[in-house]
């Protein structure tokens, strides 16, 4: 990426996400064709980088959307997505978002329990629809990675145990209300080894073949997300490594394949731009301060996760130094001891792989205003989401306010 860091800093002003639609074009593009010759349905997780923008840029390629919300699943609409290429998962669907998705008549819900399933087919009947429905199998595998992003463990809250999901499939078949069209897993986020993946996607496949065998025709085989990408000296899995270990697992099977890869598509595309607001030295130690924080990029704070961090167009001999933001939080920190030049007041610093995860966990704590969003495309720049304002913030407030 050849980027003018400083110039789009100073057009957009700081704190700034910048993401590069050529570059997620690309990824897209990357795996898309690495499902050559296949049925498949990329399916972007949306939930890693919602911006109406960047998902209607993957719809235009091609892609459908995974959704965890209704707001979500209405985000994918309103930016183009086909609804016949949404499906909605997550652990807890209410019921009004149950009706809404059946209402808007999406690919596939993706359900997470019995008890579920049967509140799905409480609302169908209401409607009288016909839900289809995919089942969130917990393979009990260890995707070997960060465990607070680890999901396809029986330890965690995902999806349900084969004999169960085949319990399951038995009964949504016989039921008048519900189409048990799909299989789905996804078993951790910032996957960089293969063998978990294949290992998850035999066991799923199998239990494909044995629905298969009495009469439940399983159509979509969904893998989830999870593809990790490099944030510092990660090595991360080929698109086609990728596929091939879905490919080998679904051998003979009549599915579409999807997958929902999220950071893969974004992650990589973005950076945050924040300023220099103070430097100073504590007992020896050395701290920036920058006017960006954990309420616009909190996965340093939430997982200790690296990002690289690069002052633009500074030079001059690096010392450690611990880059925070201006938030009344210890946790507060991009990166700590990052080898940095001596800087001043209004220095640009760069917080790279931002792109996944960023400004969708962002929040408003300390009454701070959320970032802008601007995209670069075929060298051209543009604001993709208008920085929020204090009256933005106290909007839903002030008619209550009583003096
Ligand atoms: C069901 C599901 N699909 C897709 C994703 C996207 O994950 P990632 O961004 O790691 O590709 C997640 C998040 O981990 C998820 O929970
Ligand atoms: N938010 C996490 C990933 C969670 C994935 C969602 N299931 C991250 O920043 O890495």
């Amino acid at each position: 990426m050849n980027i003018d860091y400083k110039a789009l800093a100073d057009k957009y002003g700081t704190p700034l996400y910048m993401y590069d639609f050529d570059y997620i074009e690309n990824r897209y593009t990357t795996l898309k064709d690495a499902f050559a010759g296949k049925k498949s349905l990329i399916n972007y997780a949306v939930k890693a980088n919602s911006n109406l923008s960047v998902i209607a840029h993957l719809a235009k390629l091609g892609a459908g959307a995974d959704c965890v919300s209704i707001g979500e699943v209405k985000r994918a609409l309103t930016a183009g997505v086909d609804k016949y290429k949404i499906i909605f998962s997550g652990v807890g669907k209410r019921d009004d978002e149950i009706r809404e998705a059946l209402e808007q008549d999406i690919l596939l819900l993706n359900l997470e329990s019995e008890a579920e399933m049967k509140r799905v087919e409480m609302v169908a009947k209401e409607l009288g629809k016909e839900a289809r429905i995919s089942i969130r199998v917990n393979p009990n595998i260890d995707p070997q990675t960060h465990p607070y992003i680890s999901t396809g463990l029986h330890e965690n809250k995902f999806g349900v145990e084969i004999d169960m999901a085949k319990r399951m499939y038995i009964y949504a078949n016989k039921s008048e209300f519900l189409n048990p069209v799909g299989i789905h897993f996804h078993i951790g986020s910032q996957l960089t080894k293969i063998e978990p993946i294949r290992e998850s996607c035999m066991i799923v496949a199998d239990l494909v073949r044995s629905l298969k065998a009495i009469k439940i025709d399983i159509k979509f085989f969904d893998v989830g997300g999870g593809i990790g990408v490099v944030y510092d000296d990660e090595v991360t899995i080929p698109a086609e490594v990728y596929t091939q270990a879905i490919f080998e697992a679904t051998k003979g099977l009549d599915v579409t394949l999807l997958c929902e890869p999220g950071r893969y598509m974004v992650a990589n595309a973005g950076a945050f731009f924040t300023k220099v607001l103070y430097e100073k030295v504590n007992d020896g130690k050395r701290f920036v301060i920058v006017d960006g924080a954990m309420n616009d990029l909190i996965r340093p704070s939430l997982y200790n996760a690296y990002h690289k961090i690069e002052a633009v167009l500074k030079e001059g001999e690096k010392t450690p130094a611990d880059v925070v933001g201006p938030v009344c939080e210890s946790g507060d920190f991009f990166g700590k001891n990052v080898p940095l030049p001596p800087l001043e007041h209004n220095d640009l610093i760069v917080v790279h792989s931002a792109g996944a995860y960023g400004f969708t966990m962002a929040s408003n704590y300390n009454t701070r205003a959320k970032a802008a969003e601007v995209a670069l495309q075929g060298g051209k720049d543009r604001l993709i989401r208008q920085r929020e304002t204090y009256e933005d913030q106290v909007r839903l407030e002030l008619e209550y306010l009583e003096k």
